[in-house]
This record gives structure tokens, sequence and C-alpha cells, in this order.
């Protein structure tokens, strides 16, 4: 187990969107060809699980554990990483799902802080995440900053100051945020062994040219080989090439967010895409009518058809 503790996580990392029967259910069965379809047609290999896209706060503890467990099996031998968010308001359940992620066979834990009960202060965050990542010691743990979503105005920099005294296993941090000054600053901050991952794909390149080491995120669900060209370019120092997938990029995602991008929105552009049945988002989330990803879709299946050939 030593082993997992040591793998940087770099590239692409698909955060899951949950599959939903009709009835509201987790639908396992999709998952399988869940991982098939990333691995072969987006070229993905890390996946986040039961996150802000896979809705794992509207999902009760039983069902992110069966959800976990179905992740690990099918990933098996297929993905390089599955990691889970066991973020809750509730310190116990967050363990739990900790120590069940172990079990299961996770390759590493993230956790939001809480959002209803907000911190005020940096000590507060840490000690919740310290305790958290303690019932999962040789699982890689990341701090998880999303302060659109939690209203949290504490600053990822401050969460990271001398964190890695009372978490051993810090790895690094989801940080999907705009604030660049303050992702900088956690680069600054970083030690050679985390990863520092970015989450607002339609800015991916600013964030890399600041020092991320890789990319969680919903839309690498379905532009996969997009990013993973944006990465390469990149990497190869072709910052013109980078730019104009980024680009591209956000002329997609742009008639998308003029109609409110959110997550109920952003599942059925994927169930559009993949083919794969995700079903409807679980209340207080409503189901977008497909006829209002259409659109959307097919632009991006046509440059998707362009990027293969
Ligand atoms: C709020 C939210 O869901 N953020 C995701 C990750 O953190 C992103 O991957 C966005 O879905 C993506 O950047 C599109 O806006
Ligand atoms: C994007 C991401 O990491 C999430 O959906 O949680």
């Amino acid at each position: 187990m030593a082993s997992l503790i040591n793998r940087k996580l770099t590239g692409l990392v698909a955060a899951t969107f949950t599959p939903l029967t009709a009835q509201g259910e987790p639908n396992l069965p999709v998952i399988g060809p869940y991982v098939d379809y990333l691995v072969e047609k987006q070229g993905v290999l890390n996946v986040f699980v039961n996150g802000t896209t896979g809705e794992g706060v509207s999902l009760c503890t039983e069902e992110r554990k069966r959800l976990t467990e179905e992740w690990c099996r099918r990933g098996k031998g297929k993905l390089n990483q599955v990691i889970v968010h066991v973020g809750c308001y509730s310190l116990k359940d967050s363990q739990e799902l900790a120590r069940h992620a172990a079990e299961a066979g996770a390759d590493g834990i993230a956790v939001i802080a809480p959002s209803f009960f907000k911190s005020a202060t940096a000590d507060g965050i840490r000690r919740f995440l310290q305790e958290i990542a303690a019932e999962a010691p040789t699982l890689p743990f990341y701090y998880y900053h999303i302060p659109a979503v939690t209203g949290l105005s504490l600053r990822a920099r401050d969460v990271l100051e001398g964190i890695d005294a009372l978490i051993p296993t810090f790895r690094g941090l989801k940080f999907s945020g705009s604030d660049l000054m303050d992702f900088g600053q956690c680069v600054s901050y970083a030690k050679p062994h985390w990863s520092l991952l970015y989450g607002v794909d339609e800015q991916l390149l600013a964030a890399l040219s600041m020092g991320a080491d890789g990319a969680v995120g919903s839309t690498f669900n379905y532009l996969g080989p997009l990013v993973s060209g944006l990465l390469t370019a990149y990497g190869k120092g072709d910052v013109s090439q980078a730019r104009t997938l980024q680009l591209q990029m956000q002329e997609f995602l742009c008639p998308a967010v003029k109609q409110g991008f959110d997550v109920a929105m952003n599942k059925q552009l994927m169930s559009t895409l993949s083919g794969l049945p995700l079903g409807p988002p679980r209340l207080p989330l409503l189901p977008c009518p497909a006829q209002l990803t259409l659109s959307v879709a097919e632009r991006i299946q046509q440059v998707s058809r362009e990027h293969r050939s």
C-alpha cells in the first residue's frame, strides 16, 4: 500500500456524473460502460467520484459507498486512479466514507469543507480535514476548494499553511476557483510531491501557466481528446496551439453558460454526447430538457470528429 501514497496525480481527471434510474436510484450497471467510454472514447484514465458533478452531497452515505465500490471494481485494470470525494456536513459521516474508500480500493480521497456551518478560520477547516484523513492513513488526501459553491471566503493558500504537519498523507489540492493569485500562492507553497489540480475547465490554460500539475473537471467526460491536445501542446511549449484549443472549448461552452450551465444541464449534455443513460439529476435539481443541450451537443460532436480524424 505504501506505493499508493507516492503516486503523483497528473493530467486529466474526469469528475464523473452519477447515473440514476428514472426513479432516481443509483444505476450501478451503467458504471462499467461509463469506464469503457472514458478510457476508449475520451482517453481519460482518472476519475473523481461523488464530487460536485456526481452530486455527492445529494446522496446518502450508503449510496456513496455503493457507487465508490462500483467505480473501484469496474475501474480496476482500466483506470489509473479513482479519487473519491468523501466530504459531508457531518465529520462522522466523512470519516466513515474515508474508511470505506480505503477498503473499497480507492486511490485517493478528497474533501470539500462543510458549507452550512462555514468555518471562519483556516484552522477549523484544517482540523476537520485532519480528522478525516487520519481514518484513511494509506490514501493520498486532497483538499477541494470550490468557493463559489461553498460560499466560504477563506483562501486556499491559508488552508494549506502548516497542513502537512497535521496530515502526513496530504498530497495536494483541487482548486475550482478563478482567483489565480490564490492559486499561484498555493503553487509557491506546495511541496514537490503535491498535485495542484485546477477545476475551472474553461480557463485551464491560465492555471497551467501558473503551475498546475493537472485538472479535475466535468467537461473532460466529453472533451477529453481536445483537452488532452491542449495539455500536450502546452507541454511542448506550443502556447499558441494550446490557446486555440482553450478558446475553442470556451466557444462550445458559451451557449450553455448563457442558459445557466449547472450540473443538471451538464448531465443531460453528457447523456446526449455519450449515449450513456445517466438519467435525471436528484432533487432539488430538476431535469434539463434534452432540447436545451442539443445545439451544444451537435457542435461538440462535430469538432470531436475533427479532432479524431
Ligand atoms: C461548479 C463545477 O461543477 N465545477 C466543475 C469542477 O469543479 C467544472 O468542471 C465545471 O463544471 C466546468 O469548468 C464547466 O463550467
Ligand atoms: C469538477 C469536479 O471536480 C467535481 O465535479 O467535483
